[in-house]
Order: structure tokens, then sequence, then C-alpha cells
């Protein structure tokens, strides 16, 4: 679906959003409670990778297709690798086949496990026959994708001897690893990381327990953009977040007060305000630790006219697209004076917008939905805007809420 898409007449923005749970959080609490019968989740996201990730984890045999979701492809090698008798394919969408897999699959073989690869070395589908894993300590190199860590660690409490993990180089989206440890912390599962080791204690049991998803702090950065965009004055509340967050994109928060949006916090909700319409002059950012919100801010700097340097994007061209070319060449169509490496992104301050540019979204929801905000500046097109349902399902109808003007072509 092609949509056509203008901002509000009004651009002093009010309202109230729900916005679903964190894809991330609730793919790990989906393998932990079937890992733990007695886990019970609420706020479950309902994004198109949790509910492959939930139809996933009930099959045991057979084909198991998980489209686009990264973590439900990671999380599920290991989940499938230690569950005996288990013998599946695990496939996916025809990016999924080009998203390097082998340093967990190594991992995994050198515990024990038997996974080898339908087609090429190094990528899904994998054929995966599940077994007990005899050994209880690996190490990795940690620079490439933290998911190969969380897959490892989401199954190590149910090892007979848990998992000491040795992680090798620089650790990339750090965040997400102590998310995992966070998760199972709640559960009551004793881990450890220092320096470059994390151990994880064996757990047969626990006792029954209720997880809160927290909503998707990715999926709040394009109304912090949104904001951000907007006039002063605006002020839009998103609920249920929590002021100590696992996800690691809350920095957010403090990103933002760049552009001018300040971050208030509620009870289980914030509300972002547009406080000042004097942004910083240039935006100099590592997003190392937050790699989902770089097309967010590289969007957000270029709808502002001002210039940017983000840095630690090293992980961005093995996501659900090369974003950072996808970046480039989408921001070139809008008139943008932008530069890209294999790890960096560098946009010149700039007053040129071009109207009515078909922005293209390669499979990725977070090309449609970073660009979205760029309404409020000029009128867009937006190819194959149900990309969005990989996280965030009701992001158009939120739009809608916010009085943006959506119309399909
Ligand atoms: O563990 C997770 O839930 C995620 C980890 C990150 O991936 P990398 O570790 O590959 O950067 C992130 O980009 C992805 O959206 C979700
Ligand atoms: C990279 C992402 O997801 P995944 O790696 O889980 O497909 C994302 O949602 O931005």
């Amino acid at each position: 679906m092609k949509i056509h898409l203008a901002g509000p007449n009004n651009t002093v923005l009010k309202d109230t959003i729900k916005i679903t749970g964190s894809k991330s959080e609730s793919n790990r609490s989906l393998l932990l409670s079937a890992l733990y019968p007695g886990i019970e989740i609420q706020n479950l996201s309902n994004s198109d990778d949790a509910q492959v990730m939930e139809s996933g984890l009930m099959q045991k045999k057979g084909t198991v297709n998980i489209h686009h979701a990264g973590t439900a492809m990671r999380f599920l090698t290991g989940y499938f690798a230690a569950l005996e008798g288990s013998d599946v394919i695990l496939t996916g969408s025809k990016r999924m086949t080009e998203r390097p897999i082998k340093i967990l699959v190594d991992a995994l073989n050198e515990l024990g496990a038997d996974i080898s690869y339908v087609n090429e070395e190094g990528y899904p589908p994998l054929r995966i026959k599940g077994k007990k894993l005899a050994k209880n300590q690996v190490s990795l190199p940690a620079n490439i994708s933290s998911q190969y860590i969380s897959s490892l660690l989401l199954i190590a409490p149910s090892l007979e001897n848990g998992l000491e993990l040795e992680l090798v180089g620089k650790i990339t989206s750090v965040p997400y690893i102590n998310m995992t440890l966070g998760l199972l912390n709640e559960i009551g599962i004793e881990t450890s990381f220092q320096g470059n080791t994390i151990l994880v204690k064996p757990k047969a049991s626990v006792n029954p327990t209720a997880l809160v998803v927290e909503s998707d702090w990715s999926s709040a950065s394009y109304f912090y953009s949104i904001v951000a965009l907007s006039d002063v004055g605006s002020a839009i509340t998103l609920s249920a977040y929590k002021k100590s967050s696992l996800q690691g994109d809350s920095v957010l928060q403090e990103i933002y007060t760049d552009f001018g949006v300040e971050t208030s916090f509620g009870k289980n909700e914030i509300t972002l305000i547009k406080a000042s319409d004097t942004p910083k002059s240039f935006i100099d950012c590592d997003l190392v630790n937050a790699p989902d919100i770089a097309q967010t801010i590289a969007v957000t700097c270029f709808g502002l006219g001002i210039g940017c340097h983000l840095t630690g994007l090293h992980t961005l061209k093995i996501k659900e697209t090369d974003r950072l070319e996808a970046l480039n060449t989408e921001l070139t169509k809008l008139g943008a004076d932008i530069s890209v490496t294999d790890k960096t992104l560098t946009l010149g301050t700039s007053s040129i917008m071009n109207k009515d540019i078909a922005i293209d979204t390669y499979n990725d929801h977070r090309m449609a939905m970073a660009f979205a905000p760029l309404a409020l500046r000029t009128s867009l097109v937006i190819n194959d805007a149900m990309v969005v349902t990989k996280s965030y399902p009701d992001f158009w109808k939120d739009l809608e809420k916010l009085h943006f003007k959506v119309r399909e072509l």
C-alpha cells in the first residue's frame, strides 16, 4: 500500500497515544515463558515480529518461517538447538537469508548443538536438530550483533550447568544484552556481567511471575521527531512507559533535548513537550548503544535543517536493509547534503526540501516511520507503507489521531 501523507493544519499538537509493547522485551519474554511455565506476559507487542516468535515457539517440527524478524531468527536458533526432540528448518524472508548468523551457529555448535546450513554457509535457512547441550563455556565475537549473545543468554538458565560467555572484541548494542539479563533477573535467575564475561546460573523452574512489557521506546522515537518538528507548545503523551527502562532507546529523552523537546514522566506515561524553538545547530551523536533510532535522528536533523554527524552505525548495514544506503538515497531525493561511510552518517546544514517525493522503504519499517514526521514540513508519498507492521501495526492510525492526513493511493 502506497500513501500520501500531509501534516495537520494546526501544528501545535496535543494528544495521548498508547503504544504497543516493546518487541525486544516481548520476544525475550515469550521465549522465557516457553522455557518456564508460570510466566504471564502483560502488554505484549502486537507486532508481526512478536507474532512470528509466538507461533514459532509452538512448533517443534517442520518449517518455521519468521519473515523479517531478526530477534525471532536469532532467539529461536538457540531455543530449538537446546530443545530435545525438535527438528526444524528455521527460515525467513529473502532479506533474512542475507543477514549473517554464523557467529551464533558456531557458538551453539561449540556447546554441542546440531545446526547446519540449508543453502549458503553462514546464513539462514538453518536445519536444527534439538539436543541436550553438554558444555557450559563458549566465547564469541561481540561486535556484529548483540542478538547472538542474547540468544545464548536466554537459553542459558535452562542448561544443566548454566553458561559462561566470553565476549571478544568491542561489544555492540550493549543495552540489549543488559535487557536480556534484566529480564532473567526479574524471574529470579542469577547473572553477572563483568568485563567481557557473562555468567548465568542454571535454574530448573521459576515462581509464577508476571512480566510487564514496557511500551516500545524505538516506536516512541517517531513522536519525539514529530514534536521536534512541530510548534512550541505541542505536548504528546505516550503510554505505558517507566522511568527506569530496560530499553537503551530511552536515551531519546536526553538526545531530543538538543532539538528543544523535554520529557516529563507521569504515572506510566511520558509527555513530550516542544519547549524551545532554538535547537542546537549541529548534532554529534554516537549510536553504538541505540542503533534503531539512527534513522529517526537523521531525518529530524534534516527536517529542522541542521547538520549532524552520527557514529557507531556499523550494524546498520545488516539490518532490515542497508540503512545507511537507504538513508543516503532517500534523503538525497529530498535535497539533503548527505554522505555515509560503512559506520557514519554526515548531514550538512540545508534549507532545501523537495516536495511530494516518494520515499522507498526497502522492507524496513523504520524507513517508513522515520520519514513520516517530515509531513509536518512537506507532503510526501510513502511506498509500501504497511511495512510498519513489523514493530508498530497501528502507526498510521496513531498519526491520524494526531490529525496527519493519510491518504491511500
Ligand atoms: O536484541 C534486540 O532485541 C535487538 C538488538 C539490536 O540488534 P543488534 O544487536 O544486531 O544491533 C536492535 O537493532 C534490534 O532491533 C533489536
Ligand atoms: C533491527 C531491527 O530488528 P531485527 O534485527 O530484530 O530484525 C529493528 O527493529 O530495527
